[in-house]
Protein backbone atom coordinates (compact mmCIF):
# COMPACT_ATOMS: atom_id res chain seq x y z
CA UNK A 1 0.00 0.00 0.00
CA UNK A 2 1.50 3.08 -0.70
CA UNK A 3 1.46 6.75 1.32
CA UNK A 4 -1.41 9.34 0.36
CA UNK A 5 -1.97 12.14 2.77
CA UNK A 6 -4.65 12.19 5.55
CA UNK A 7 -8.00 13.69 4.91
CA UNK A 8 -10.46 15.49 7.17
CA UNK A 9 -12.02 12.29 9.79
CA UNK A 10 -9.51 10.02 8.74
CA UNK A 11 -8.37 7.76 11.44
CA UNK A 12 -4.68 9.04 13.01
CA UNK A 13 -3.71 5.26 12.70
CA UNK A 14 -5.79 1.85 11.38
CA UNK A 15 -4.28 -1.13 12.02
CA UNK A 16 -5.84 -3.59 9.34
CA UNK A 17 -5.75 -7.48 9.06
CA UNK A 18 -1.90 -7.83 11.08
CA UNK A 19 -1.02 -11.05 11.58
CA UNK A 20 2.02 -12.20 13.43
CA UNK A 21 3.74 -15.56 14.32
CA UNK A 22 6.73 -16.72 16.15
CA UNK A 23 6.94 -20.37 14.82
CA UNK A 24 4.26 -22.39 16.30
CA UNK A 25 2.62 -19.74 18.00
CA UNK A 26 -0.16 -17.00 16.49
CA UNK A 27 0.79 -13.83 18.40
CA UNK A 28 -2.19 -11.68 16.34
CA UNK A 29 -4.39 -12.56 13.79
CA UNK A 30 -6.01 -10.61 12.14
CA UNK A 31 -6.47 -7.71 14.49
CA UNK A 32 -7.64 -4.77 12.83
CA UNK A 33 -9.09 -1.43 14.40
CA UNK A 34 -9.41 2.55 13.64
CA UNK A 35 -7.69 4.96 16.37
CA UNK A 36 -9.23 8.48 16.06
CA UNK A 37 -7.34 11.77 16.24
CA UNK A 38 -7.78 12.96 19.64
CA UNK A 39 -8.91 9.89 21.43
CA UNK A 40 -7.59 7.80 24.24
CA UNK A 41 -7.76 4.10 22.93
CA UNK A 42 -7.04 1.65 25.54
CA UNK A 43 -5.46 -1.92 24.51
CA UNK A 44 -6.17 -4.76 27.27
CA UNK A 45 -6.17 -8.48 26.88
CA UNK A 46 -5.27 -10.95 29.80
CA UNK A 47 -1.22 -12.22 29.84
CA UNK A 48 0.16 -13.77 26.63
CA UNK A 49 -2.92 -11.79 24.50
CA UNK A 50 -0.59 -9.87 22.48
CA UNK A 51 -0.96 -6.25 23.32
CA UNK A 52 3.45 -6.41 23.21
CA UNK A 53 3.65 -7.58 20.19
CA UNK A 54 0.90 -5.17 18.83
CA UNK A 55 2.92 -2.47 20.17
CA UNK A 56 6.02 -3.71 18.50
CA UNK A 57 4.86 -3.69 15.20
CA UNK A 58 3.69 -0.24 16.02
CA UNK A 59 7.11 1.14 16.63
CA UNK A 60 8.30 -1.21 13.80
CA UNK A 61 10.74 -3.32 16.47
CA UNK A 62 8.58 -6.21 14.55
CA UNK A 63 7.19 -6.71 10.86
CA UNK A 64 3.96 -8.46 10.63
CA UNK A 65 3.51 -11.67 8.33
CA UNK A 66 0.25 -10.31 6.61
CA UNK A 67 -1.75 -6.92 7.07
CA UNK A 68 -1.09 -3.09 7.03
CA UNK A 69 -0.57 -0.24 9.55
CA UNK A 70 -1.16 3.40 8.59
CA UNK A 71 -0.58 6.10 10.57
CA UNK A 72 -1.10 9.36 9.12
CA UNK A 73 -1.97 7.92 5.67
CA UNK A 74 1.64 6.42 6.32
CA UNK A 75 2.09 2.82 5.25
CA UNK A 76 4.74 2.81 8.29
CA UNK A 77 5.64 -1.28 7.30
CA UNK A 78 7.21 0.38 4.31
CA UNK A 79 9.97 2.18 6.32
CA UNK A 80 12.35 1.22 8.72
CA UNK A 81 12.03 1.96 12.67
CA UNK A 82 14.13 5.42 12.99
CA UNK A 83 11.60 6.85 10.33
CA UNK A 84 8.68 6.54 12.66
CA UNK A 85 9.46 9.15 15.03
CA UNK A 86 10.08 11.77 12.33
CA UNK A 87 6.50 10.75 11.10
CA UNK A 88 5.39 12.14 14.68
CA UNK A 89 4.59 8.47 16.54
CA UNK A 90 6.39 8.66 19.78
CA UNK A 91 6.67 6.06 22.73
CA UNK A 92 7.49 5.65 25.84
CA UNK A 93 9.36 2.42 27.41
CA UNK A 94 8.35 0.22 30.37
CA UNK A 95 11.37 0.23 31.62
CA UNK A 96 12.77 4.02 32.21
CA UNK A 97 14.98 4.35 29.44
CA UNK A 98 16.34 7.15 30.29
CA UNK A 99 20.16 8.39 30.41
CA UNK A 100 20.70 7.92 34.15
CA UNK A 101 23.44 10.34 34.55
CA UNK A 102 22.46 13.00 32.57
CA UNK A 103 19.89 15.56 34.70
CA UNK A 104 16.26 15.24 33.91
CA UNK A 105 16.70 18.54 31.83
CA UNK A 106 19.05 16.92 29.53
CA UNK A 107 16.55 14.12 29.02
CA UNK A 108 13.72 15.85 27.79
CA UNK A 109 16.06 18.07 25.51
CA UNK A 110 17.37 14.94 24.06
CA UNK A 111 13.67 13.51 23.41
CA UNK A 112 13.19 17.17 22.24
CA UNK A 113 16.13 16.43 19.46
CA UNK A 114 15.11 13.52 18.26
CA UNK A 115 12.11 15.37 16.36
CA UNK A 116 13.88 18.52 15.71
CA UNK A 117 15.77 19.78 12.59
CA UNK A 118 18.92 19.40 12.44
CA UNK A 119 22.30 18.57 10.30
CA UNK A 120 25.67 18.05 11.30
CA UNK A 121 27.24 20.75 9.11
CA UNK A 122 25.27 23.54 9.88
CA UNK A 123 25.22 22.27 13.35
CA UNK A 124 29.51 21.87 13.55
CA UNK A 125 30.01 25.40 12.26
CA UNK A 126 26.70 27.30 14.38
CA UNK A 127 25.08 28.58 11.37
CA UNK A 128 21.67 30.73 12.57
CA UNK A 129 19.54 28.49 11.63
CA UNK A 130 21.47 25.71 13.94
CA UNK A 131 21.12 28.54 16.65
CA UNK A 132 17.53 28.75 16.29
CA UNK A 133 17.05 24.78 16.51
CA UNK A 134 18.87 24.83 19.72
CA UNK A 135 16.24 27.91 21.40
CA UNK A 136 13.38 25.80 19.58
CA UNK A 137 14.75 22.46 21.68
CA UNK A 138 15.64 24.83 24.67
CA UNK A 139 11.75 26.01 24.60
CA UNK A 140 10.20 22.96 23.95
CA UNK A 141 11.90 21.01 27.00
CA UNK A 142 11.25 23.48 28.94
CA UNK A 143 7.64 23.33 28.09
CA UNK A 144 7.17 19.98 29.09
CA UNK A 145 9.34 20.68 32.20
CA UNK A 146 6.43 22.92 33.43
CA UNK A 147 3.48 20.31 32.38
CA UNK A 148 4.77 17.61 34.14
CA UNK A 149 5.67 19.73 37.24
CA UNK A 150 9.41 18.38 37.11
CA UNK A 151 10.84 22.22 37.82
CA UNK A 152 12.04 21.15 41.06
CA UNK A 153 13.83 18.29 39.78
CA UNK A 154 15.07 19.46 36.30
CA UNK A 155 19.11 19.70 37.70
CA UNK A 156 19.27 16.67 39.06
CA UNK A 157 20.61 13.47 37.27
CA UNK A 158 17.64 10.75 36.84
CA UNK A 159 19.37 7.85 38.68
CA UNK A 160 18.56 8.34 42.74
CA UNK A 161 15.77 10.28 41.59
CA UNK A 162 11.76 7.71 42.85
CA UNK A 163 11.13 5.44 40.09
CA UNK A 164 7.54 7.36 39.52
CA UNK A 165 9.51 10.65 38.87
CA UNK A 166 12.04 8.66 36.22
CA UNK A 167 8.79 7.55 34.82
CA UNK A 168 6.94 10.83 34.64
CA UNK A 169 10.87 11.88 32.79
CA UNK A 170 10.13 9.10 30.42
CA UNK A 171 6.78 10.67 29.68
CA UNK A 172 8.76 14.03 29.62
CA UNK A 173 11.22 12.70 26.79
CA UNK A 174 8.42 11.19 24.48
CA UNK A 175 6.61 14.58 24.31
CA UNK A 176 9.36 16.92 24.20
CA UNK A 177 9.52 15.75 20.51
CA UNK A 178 6.21 16.35 19.75
CA UNK A 179 4.36 13.24 18.81
CA UNK A 180 1.03 13.53 17.33
CA UNK A 181 0.61 10.12 18.51
CA UNK A 182 2.10 8.74 21.56
CA UNK A 183 2.11 5.52 22.16
CA UNK A 184 2.33 4.38 26.41
CA UNK A 185 3.77 0.70 26.81
CA UNK A 186 2.42 -0.05 30.47
CA UNK A 187 3.14 3.28 32.18
CA UNK A 188 1.48 2.36 35.65
CA UNK A 189 3.75 -0.52 36.22
CA UNK A 190 5.36 0.16 39.56
CA UNK A 191 3.06 3.10 40.22
CA UNK A 192 1.63 3.56 43.76
CA UNK A 193 -1.95 4.30 44.20
CA UNK A 194 -1.29 8.13 44.58
CA UNK A 195 0.84 8.30 40.89
CA UNK A 196 -1.58 6.16 38.87
CA UNK A 197 -4.38 9.15 40.27
CA UNK A 198 -1.72 11.46 38.93
CA UNK A 199 -0.89 9.73 35.72
CA UNK A 200 -4.30 9.34 34.80
CA UNK A 201 -5.11 13.54 35.13
CA UNK A 202 -1.67 13.59 32.94
CA UNK A 203 -3.05 11.60 30.08
CA UNK A 204 -6.06 13.46 30.02
CA UNK A 205 -3.81 16.37 30.15
CA UNK A 206 -1.97 15.17 26.79
CA UNK A 207 -4.94 14.53 25.20
CA UNK A 208 -6.98 17.45 25.86
CA UNK A 209 -4.56 20.36 26.34
CA UNK A 210 -1.95 19.35 24.05
CA UNK A 211 -4.00 17.50 21.50
CA UNK A 212 -1.85 14.15 21.19
CA UNK A 213 -3.74 11.02 20.42
CA UNK A 214 -3.13 8.51 22.66
CA UNK A 215 -2.66 4.59 22.49
CA UNK A 216 -2.02 3.04 26.18
CA UNK A 217 -0.94 -0.56 26.80
CA UNK A 218 -1.86 -1.09 30.20
CA UNK A 219 -2.65 -4.29 32.76
CA UNK A 220 -4.34 -1.49 35.38
CA UNK A 221 -8.08 -1.62 34.55
CA UNK A 222 -8.99 1.35 37.11
CA UNK A 223 -6.70 3.44 34.59
CA UNK A 224 -7.58 1.99 31.00
CA UNK A 225 -11.24 2.77 32.21
CA UNK A 226 -11.04 6.03 33.73
CA UNK A 227 -9.07 7.79 30.79
CA UNK A 228 -9.94 5.57 27.48
CA UNK A 229 -12.26 6.66 25.14
CA UNK A 230 -12.10 3.56 23.32
CA UNK A 231 -10.91 -0.18 24.83
CA UNK A 232 -10.13 -2.79 22.22
CA UNK A 233 -9.57 -6.03 23.76
CA UNK A 234 -7.94 -8.92 22.58
CA UNK A 235 -7.38 -12.34 23.39
CA UNK A 236 -5.15 -15.53 22.07
CA UNK A 237 -4.08 -13.08 19.57
CA UNK A 238 -7.19 -11.98 18.48
CA UNK A 239 -9.62 -8.84 18.81
CA UNK A 240 -13.12 -10.01 21.31
CA UNK A 241 -14.38 -6.62 21.87
CA UNK A 242 -13.65 -2.63 21.31
CA UNK A 243 -15.63 0.04 22.31
CA UNK A 244 -16.59 2.38 25.24
CA UNK A 245 -15.28 1.20 28.16
CA UNK A 246 -18.68 0.96 30.03
CA UNK A 247 -19.66 -1.60 27.57
CA UNK A 248 -16.24 -3.26 27.22
CA UNK A 249 -16.17 -3.90 30.95
CA UNK A 250 -20.22 -5.59 30.83
CA UNK A 251 -19.24 -7.57 27.95
CA UNK A 252 -19.70 -11.01 28.33
CA UNK A 253 -16.33 -12.05 26.57
CA UNK A 254 -14.27 -10.16 27.80
CA UNK A 255 -15.32 -11.19 31.01
CA UNK A 256 -14.76 -14.89 30.21
CA UNK A 257 -11.33 -13.83 29.52
CA UNK A 258 -10.52 -12.47 32.68
CA UNK A 259 -12.09 -14.80 35.00
CA UNK A 260 -11.76 -17.69 32.63
CA UNK A 261 -15.77 -18.46 32.68
CA UNK A 262 -18.79 -16.07 32.04
CA UNK A 263 -20.54 -14.23 34.33
N1 LIG B 1 9.70 -13.12 20.67
C1 LIG B 1 8.79 -14.11 20.83
N2 LIG B 1 9.08 -15.39 20.48
C2 LIG B 1 8.16 -16.36 20.63
N3 LIG B 1 6.92 -16.16 21.11
C3 LIG B 1 6.60 -14.91 21.47
C4 LIG B 1 7.50 -13.82 21.36
N4 LIG B 1 6.88 -12.69 21.80
C5 LIG B 1 5.65 -13.06 22.17
N5 LIG B 1 5.47 -14.38 21.97
C6 LIG B 1 4.23 -15.14 22.23
O1 LIG B 1 3.20 -14.43 21.56
C7 LIG B 1 2.02 -14.40 22.37
C8 LIG B 1 1.63 -12.95 22.64
O2 LIG B 1 2.60 -12.39 23.53
P1 LIG B 1 2.62 -10.86 23.97
O3 LIG B 1 3.87 -10.66 24.77
O4 LIG B 1 2.42 -9.99 22.79
O5 LIG B 1 1.34 -10.79 24.91
P2 LIG B 1 0.94 -9.66 25.96
O6 LIG B 1 -0.53 -9.45 25.78
O7 LIG B 1 1.80 -8.47 25.79
O8 LIG B 1 1.22 -10.37 27.35
P3 LIG B 1 1.67 -9.73 28.76
O9 LIG B 1 0.50 -8.97 29.27
O10 LIG B 1 1.96 -10.94 29.61
O11 LIG B 1 2.87 -8.87 28.52
C9 LIG B 1 2.32 -15.20 23.62
O12 LIG B 1 1.89 -16.54 23.40
C10 LIG B 1 3.84 -15.14 23.69
O13 LIG B 1 4.35 -16.27 24.36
Amino acid sequence: MGDRAPADGDPILRVDGVTVRFGGVVALDGVSFDLKRGEVLGLIGPNGAGKTTLFNCLSRLYTPKSGSITFEGIDILAHPAHRIARFGMGRTFQNVAAFSTLSVFDNIRIGAHSRGVSDPLSDGLRLPRCRRNEDAVFEAASDIVDILSLGSVADLPIAGLPFGVQKRVELARALAARPTLLLLDEPAAGLNHDEIGELASLIRQIRDDLGITVLLVEHHMGLVMSVSDTVVVLNFGRKIAEGAPDAVQQNPAVIEAYLGHAA
